[in-house]
């Protein structure tokens, strides 16, 4: 029944089919294509006030906002639904079986946004899902809120899937958290804007410094694993980067039309030059060069070979060897980016994401909370852990870019075509998981009932 919801948002109920569309530029006799729930407080909630047990954990790397997050979060159940047993679970996916739950409060959370990282800790690898399963039964958990990028979302995915198998009552709501901006389906990653905004100050530093030698060269480093989009907003947000070189993007280094051909000119132009990689980007080609270790983190996610530190010793090799002056100053502010508390828009948006995510487990719901188009939806866990939201090269952002930079593109017609492959395929919607077709719907009415989640 709807009686715990409190007045204050019960004129705001969202309508039981109001969607969300994947999609927003279609054709004109395009089909209808997959709609998600969208998101907001619903008049009928599967849960009483004093019946709700919460639990809150945050895994994977650190992310501007986590700490927001979590305080909407509590706070959000306490003052919309009256919900007070909250807990918190330390660490990241083992805390669940590892270390004692924490009772959070409002008061316990109240100043907690205004700091960087997680009050909860936490950590890669650890996902057990029958301990952690185990453990939401045995303490009575109802609804588990899950903070954590892609690898987390697939975890998140395991417990729910382990749950519905034991017909238990408990709501598994993602929320999903990366600065690399890589989960599918959503516009943007909270802290994303937060981690663009403290990249500027590496990139001013790298260019004052460039300015101020001769034949200066700045080169900074940022993160991004496989998707290249904090560089590539960073570039375009900056107009100082001469050349931003992201995963996505193939590169090479000698020759005509290679990268070393292009920093060599743009010094002759202009006696300095800013150059953005990301730490995803050349792996190959560092590959040939450097053995590769195969060393896995311990989550199963590859550690990459330094791109930065490479392309330093290969840039001044190459002016040596030409026997012309020039200094090379590499920044890798790396942690520094997701280590800040959020930006003022981030605050906002991790507000709307945990509130959203409270209405959506209240309601009986099992998902992935965010904005998709603008609009905050419920989307079903399989859809964003079967791909990865990358930087598409054949796109106008990227384009965009490389009108910005005047960088040229580095890539041949072979690299074209193979984008161009990916994005058919990518574009082609995934199955929902064969074997279990009522999981892959990815909305619980209840834990028994299962309704459609896609419309
Ligand atoms: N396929 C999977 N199935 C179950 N659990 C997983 C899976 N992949 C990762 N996890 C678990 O999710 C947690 C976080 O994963 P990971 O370290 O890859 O970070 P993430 O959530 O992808 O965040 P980010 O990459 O932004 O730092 C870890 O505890 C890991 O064990
Ligand atoms: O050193 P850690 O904590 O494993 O984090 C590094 C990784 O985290 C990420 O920021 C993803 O959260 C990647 O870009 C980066 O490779
Ligand atoms: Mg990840």
């Amino acid at each position: 029944t709807g009686t715990s919801v409190l007045i204050c948002i019960r004129q705001y109920f969202v309508d039981e089919d109001d969607t969300v569309p994947q999609k927003v530029v279609v054709q004109k006799n395009s089909r209808r294509g997959v709609h998600f729930r969208r998101a907001g407080p619903r008049q009928r909630v599967n849960f009483e006030s004093d019946e709700v047990k919460a639990c809150i954990v945050s895994c994977g790397g650190l992310c501007p906002g986590l700490n927001t997050v979590i305080r909407e979060l509590v706070c959000g159940l306490a003052h919309m639904y009256n919900v007070n047993n909250i807990f918190g679970i330390q660490n990241g996916y083992k805390g669940f079986y590892s270390s004692n739950y924490v009772a959070i409060t409002p008061k316990t959370v109240n100043d907690i946004h205004k700091r960087g990282g997680t009050v909860l800790g936490t950590s890669r690898g650890g996902h057990d899902t029958k301990k952690i399963v185990d453990n939401i039964q045995d303490r009575g958990i109802n609804q588990v809120y899950i903070i954590g990028g892609d690898g987390t979302q697939k975890g998140a995915y395991e417990i729910y899937k382990e749950i519905r198998k034991r017909g238990l009552k408990v709501a598994v709501a993602g929320v999903p958290k990366t600065i690399d901006n890589d989960i599918a389906i959503i516009d943007k990653s909270f802290g994303f804007d937060s981690a663009v905004e403290e990249a500027q100050r590496a990139i001013n530093s790298a260019h004052v410094e460039a300015c101020s030698a001769e034949n200066g060269i700045g080169l900074v480093k940022l993160m991004g694993r496989y998707s290249g989009f904090i560089a590539m907003y960073a570039t375009l947000a900056s107009r100082d980067v001469d050349c931003c070189l992201i995963p996505e993007s193939p590169f090479y280094m000698d020759g005509e039309g290679g990268l070393l051909q292009y920093v060599e000119r743009r010094l002759k132009e202009n006696k300095h030059m800013v150059i953005v990689v990301a730490e995803g980007a050349g792996q190959d080609i560092i590959a040939k060069s450097i053995p590769a270790s195969d060393q896995l983190d311990a989550s199963g996610n590859k550690l990459l070979l330094d791109i930065g530190l490479w392309l330093t010793h290969k840039i001044k090799d190459h002016f040596k060897s030409k026997k012309m002056e020039m200094t090379i100053k590499y920044i890798d502010p790396t942690y520094m980016i997701r280590a800040i508390p959020s930006n003022a828009a981030d605050n906002v948006y991790c507000t709307l994401l945990a509130h959203s995510a409270i209405h959506g487990a209240m309601a009986g719901y099992s998902f992935t909370v965010g904005m998709v188009n603008g609009r905050h939806a419920y989307i079903p866990f399989y859809r964003v852990t079967s791909t990865r939201n990358k930087v598409k090269i054949t796109d106008r952002m990227w384009a965009r870019l490389l009108s910005s930079t005047n960088q040229p593109s580095f890539l041949r017609q072979k690299d074209i075509d193979e984008a161009r492959e990916a994005d058919r395929l990518t574009n082609k919607p995934p199955l929902p998981p064969v074997a279990n077709q009522n999981v892959a719907k990815a909305f619980d009415q209840s834990a028994s009932a299962s309704s459609n989640g896609e419309i």
